[in-house]
C-alpha cells in the first residue's frame, strides 16, 4: 500500500515486530525510528507522513510530547499511540490531544491493521473536505499513474487530486462525463494508484450484457454446466480477484440486471454456472457513464440502490471546451509521434485557431482523431487549415456568422436577445434542459421559468 507510516519507539526488537506486521498487511513505505526527537525535529523541518505510530514511553521526549509536535507542526500526519499499559485516563488524554486511536502492546496484527484502515479512512475524508476549501492547487502526492493524462486545466488537476486521494481506499468510484472525456483514462490511473496496481484492471461495456450473457460473463462457469460449455471459464469476477473492475457505460446496464450487479458489489460472492458452491472476491469497483443517473432514477430507468452503491466517490469530468487550455497540450501530446513539437512549425497558426475554436461534441476522443486524419492528409509537412475536416471549418465559419449576427442583432432589445440565445442553445442540445443550463451557466429552474415563459414546455 502507498500509504507512508512511520513507527517510533526506542525499543529496536519493538519496532522491528511492528515493521514486521505492517509489511504483513502490505504497508510498503515504513520508516522505523528509535529517536523522538529526531523524528520531531524532521517533522518542524517540514517532512510528513500520513500516519506515525507512536510508544508512549520513550527517554527525552515522549509520546505525548511528540504527539503535541506532531498536532502542532504537521497535522495532517495522523497519530495512533501504542503503550504498554492499558489505562483510560492515558487514552482520553491522547484522543483529546488529537491522537485518533490507541492501541495495547502486545498488538494483534488484525487489530492493528483495522486501526491503520480506519485512521487512513478517516484521513482520506479529510483530505477530501479540505481540498473544497482549498484555493490552491493541490500537488500529486503519486504523479506517476496520472502521467497519461495530459491537461493544466485547474479544474481537472482538482479532480486528479479527489481520484487519487479514492484511489488509496476501497470506495467504489463513479466517474461520469460526456463520451470521449477520459473517463477509462481515469480510472485507469485510479487503478494504477492504488494498492491493487499489481492485480488486473478489467474493462466490461455494460451496454453489451444481455440477460444469459450477464451470468455467464460475470461468473464464469463449470465444463458442462450448459450445451456447448465443453470446457470450464473463469468469469469476470475471479479472473479480477484484488483488483480493479471497470464497469464501463453503467448507465445502459438493462433494468433487470441492474438487481443482479446490485447483488454482486453487496456480497462479494458468487457462484459459477453449474456450481453450487459460493466463491468469494476481492474487487474494487470503479463505474462510469455519460448518462444522467439522478434523471434516469427520477424516471426509473436506474435503481437507487445501484446509484448509491457505486457513487462512494464521484468525479465528473469536464468537457473539452470548457477546458480549453488544453487543447494546445493535446495536440502537441498526440502529434509527438510524428513530428518535432518542440518547433514551433508542426501546425500552422491558421489551422491552431480553428482548433482552438471549436467545441469539440466527441471531446478528446474527436480531437485525437481530427488530428490521426490531418496527419495523414499533411504527409509530413505542418499541418494546413485545409487538413482539417470540413465539418469543422463549417461549423467555426457558422459560429463567427452568428457571432457577427449577435452584434447586428444590437438593436433588439435585451430580452429578446437573451430569448433568441436560449432557444438556440436549447435546440442545439437537442432539447436537453440540464445541459442546456449547464451551458448558459444558470439555474435549472431559472432555465424552465424562461422557457415556459416563451411558451415552451
Ligand atoms: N487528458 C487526456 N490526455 C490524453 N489523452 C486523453 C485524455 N483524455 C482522453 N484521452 C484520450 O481520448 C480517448 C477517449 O478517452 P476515454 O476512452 O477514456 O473516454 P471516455 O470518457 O471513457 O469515453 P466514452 O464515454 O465514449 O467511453 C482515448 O484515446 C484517451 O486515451
Amino acid at each position: 500500500m502507498n500509504s507512508t507510516i512511520v513507527v517510533v519507539d526506542d525499543d529496536r526488537d519493538y519496532l522491528e515486530v511492528l515493521g514486521r506486521k505492517l509489511a504483513e498487511i502490505g504497508f510498503r513505505q515504513v520508516r522505523l525510528e528509535e529517536s523522538s526527537v529526531k523524528l520531531a525535529e524532521e517533522l518542524e523541518d517540514g517532512c510528513a507522513f500520513d500516519l506515525a505510530l507512536i510508544d508512549m514511553t520513550m527517554p527525552d521526549l515522549d509520546g505525548m510530547a511528540l504527539l503535541e509536535r506532531i498536532k502542532s507542526h504537521a497535522p495532517s500526519t495522523e497519530c495512533i499511540m501504542v503503550t504498554a499499559i492499558n489505562e483510560a485516563r492515558v487514552a482520553v488524554e491522547c484522543l483529546n490531544k488529537g491522537a485518533y486511536d490507541y492501541l495495547v502492546k502486545p498488538v494483534a496484527t488484525e487489530d492493528l491493521a483495522l486501526a491503520i484502515k480506519r485512521t487512513l479512512e478517516r484521513k482520506r475524508l479529510l483530505d477530501l473536505l479540505d481540498l473544497d476549501k482549498r484555493d490552491d492547487l493541490p500537488k500529486l502526492d503519486n504523479e506517476a499513474p496520472f502521467q497519461p493524462i495530459v491537461t493544466q486545466s485547474k479544474k481537472m488537476l482538482r479532480i486528479l487530486k479527489e481520484a487519487e486521494l479514492h484511489a488509496g481506499s476501497l470506495v467504489p468510484v463513479l466517474i461520469t462525463g460526456e463520451s470521449g472525456t477520459g473517463k477509462e483514462l481515469l480510472a485507469r490511473a485510479i487503478h494504477a494508484a492504488s494498492p491493487r496496481a499489481q492485480h488486473p484492471f478489467t474493462p466490461i461495456n455494460m451496454s453489451s450484457l444481455t440477460g444469459s450473457l450477464f451470468e455467464a460473463e460475470f461468473f464464469g462457469h463449470t465444463k458442462g454446466a450448459f450445451t456447448g460449455a465443453e470446457s470450464g471459464r473463469v468469469g469476470y469476477l475471479e479472473y479480477t480477484n484484488k483488483g480493479s473492475l471497470f464497469l464501463d457505460e453503467i448507465g445502459d446496464l438493462p433494468m433487470e440486471l441492474q438487481g443482479k450487479l446490485l447483488r454482486v458489489l453487496q456480497d462479494g460472492e458468487f457462484s459459477k454456472l453449474g456450481s453450487s458452491s459460493r466463491q468469494k472476491v476481492d474487487l474494487r469497483f470503479i463505474a462510469a457513464t455519460n448518462e444522467n443517473l439522478e434523471q434516469m432514477m427520477a424516471q426509473k430507468r436506474f435503481r437507487k440502490d445501484l446509484y448509491y452503491r457505486i457513487r462512494g466517490g464521484w468525479l465528473h469530468l469536464p468537457p473539452l471546451r470548457e477546458r480549453s487550455e488544453d487543447i494546445f497540450l493535446l495536440c502537441r501530446k498526440f502529434l509527438e509521434k510524428y513530428y518535432d513539437v518542440n518547433t514551433d512549425g508542426f501546425i500552422e497558426k491558421e489551422a491552431l485557431d480553428l482548433l482552438m475554436r471549436y467545441s469539440y461534441p466527441g471531446n478528446i476522443r474527436e480531437l485525437k482523431s481530427i488530428l490521426q486524419s490531418a496527419v495523414n492528409l499533411a504527409r509530413g509537412a505542418a499541418i494546413r487549415e485545409s487538413h482539417l475536416p470540413l465539418h469543422l471549418r463549417t461549423a467555426i465559419k457558422d459560429c463567427i456568422e452568428e457571432q457577427i449576427q449577435a452584434v447586428d442583432s444590437s438593436v433588439l432589445p435585451l430580452a429578446e436577445v437573451e430569448k433568441k440565445h436560449i432557444l438556440k442553445i436549447y435546440k442545439q442540445t437537442g432539447e436537453n434542459k440540464s445541459r442546456t443550463a449547464r451551458l448558459l451557466g444558470i439555474g435549472l429552474n431559472t432555465l424552465r421559468r424562461k422557457l415556459a415563459g416563451y411558451g415552451v414546455q
